[in-house]
C-alpha cells in the first residue's frame, strides 16, 4: 500500500537568477499534518505553487501519491486541494452555489455533496450566509468558504497557504479539531506558516525552510531539543513570532485550550 501522500525530489524554483527553492527533498506520509515553517521570503508559497500544479519547477520532481503534478497534471489534481493565503473566489455567486461549483468539477453525486456542504458550512459557522453573495463576506468568512471548497471534494491531500490568517480565534480551533480528525481518518495536510506557535500547537511533524533550503525536519520537540548543529536555526525561532494579532489564535488552539 502507498503510504507517501507527497514526495518531494530535488525540487528548485529560480526566479530569474535568484533561487526560491534550492534543490528540495521531503516526504509526507499519509495522514500526517504536515507544518512547512519559515520566515517571510523564505519559499512556502513557492513550493506550494509547484506541488499544486500552478508554477512549473525549475528542476526535480512533485509526486501526489506517486503521480508527478507535473507528467500527469490531471489525474493528480483529482487527488489535491488547495487553499490559497488570499483566496480569491468568485464574488457574484453565493458560498452555497460556489460549494455546488466545486462539487460539479469533481462530479461529487449531489445527496453527498448536500450532506458534507451543510457540515461543512456548520463547523465554520457559515449556515446563516450560505445564500450570501461571496463579495458580501469579509477577509475571513472568504477564507472559510474556500476551506469548505476545498473539503467539498474529500482531497487525499490537503495543501493551504498561511490557513490561519484572516481567521478568528473560534474558527482557527474548529479548522485545527477538523483538520485533526481528516487526518485520523487518513487525509494528509500540508500547510505553510510563518508562525511557530501554530506548527507546534496543529502539526505532527515540522519542516523548517529557509533561504530556499529545508534546514532543520521533525516534531516541534525533535526540533527544540535536538542539539542541532545549525545555529541559525536559533535566529529562526527568533524571527518567527505571531505578534499581538496572533496571540488569541495562539491561545485559542492551544492543547490547554481544546477542554472548552
Ligand atoms: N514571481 C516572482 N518573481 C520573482 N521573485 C519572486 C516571485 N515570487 C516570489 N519571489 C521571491 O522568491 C522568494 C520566496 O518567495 P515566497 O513567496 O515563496 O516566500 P514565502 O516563504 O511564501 O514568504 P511569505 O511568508 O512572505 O509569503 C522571495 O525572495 C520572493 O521575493
Amino acid at each position: 500500500m502507498e503510504t507517501t501522500s507527497i514526495k518531494l525530489a530535488n525540487l528548485a524554483k529560480t526566479y530569474r537568477k535568484h533561487e526560491a527553492v534550492k534543490h528540495i527533498n521531503l516526504e509526507v506520509q499519509k495522514g500526517e499534518l504536515f507544518g512547512f515553517l519559515g520566515p517571510n521570503g523564505a519559499g512556502k508559497t513557492t513550493t506550494i505553487k509547484m506541488l499544486t500544479g500552478l508554477l512549473e519547477p525549475t528542476s526535480g520532481s512533485a509526486e501526489i501519491k506517486g503521480v508527478d503534478i507535473w507528467k500527469h497534471p490531471i489525474d493528480a489534481k483529482k487527488k489535491i486541494a488547495y487553499v490559497p493565503d488570499q483566496p480569491n473566489i468568485y464574488p457574484k455567486l453565493a458560498g452555497w452555489d460556489y460549494l455546488e461549483f466545486v462539487a460539479s468539477v469533481f462530479q461529487i453525486p449531489k445527496s453527498d455533496f448536500q450532506s458534507k456542504a451543510k457540515e461543512l458550512l456548520q463547523v465554520f459557522s457559515l449556515t446563516e450566509q450560505a445564500n450570501d453573495l461571496i463579495e458580501s463576506y469579509s477577509h475571513g468568512m472568504k477564507q472559510k468558504i474556500a476551506i469548505c471548497g476545498a473539503l467539498v471534494s474529500e482531497p487525499d491531500v490537503l495543501f493551504m497557504d498561511e490557513p490561519t490568517v484572516g481567521l478568528d480565534p473560534k474558527s482557527a480551533r474548529s479548522l485545527k479539531n477538523l483538520l485533526r480528525e481528516l487526518c485520523n481518518h487518513g487525509m494528509t495536510v500540508f500547510l505553510s506558516t510563518h508562525i511557530l506557535e501554530i506548527a507546534e500547537q496543529m502539526c505532527d511533524r515540522v519542516g523548517i525552510i529557509f533561504e530556499g533550503d529545508i534546514i532543520a525536519l521533525g516534531t516541534m520537540d525533535e526540533l527544540r531539543s535536538g542539539g542541532h548543529a545549525d545555529q541559525s536555526l536559533e535566529d529562526i525561532f527568533l524571527e518567527l513570532t505571531g505578534g499581538e494579532d496572533q496571540q488569541a489564535i495562539i491561545s485559542e488552539i492551544t492543547d490547554d485550550g481544546d477542554a472548552t
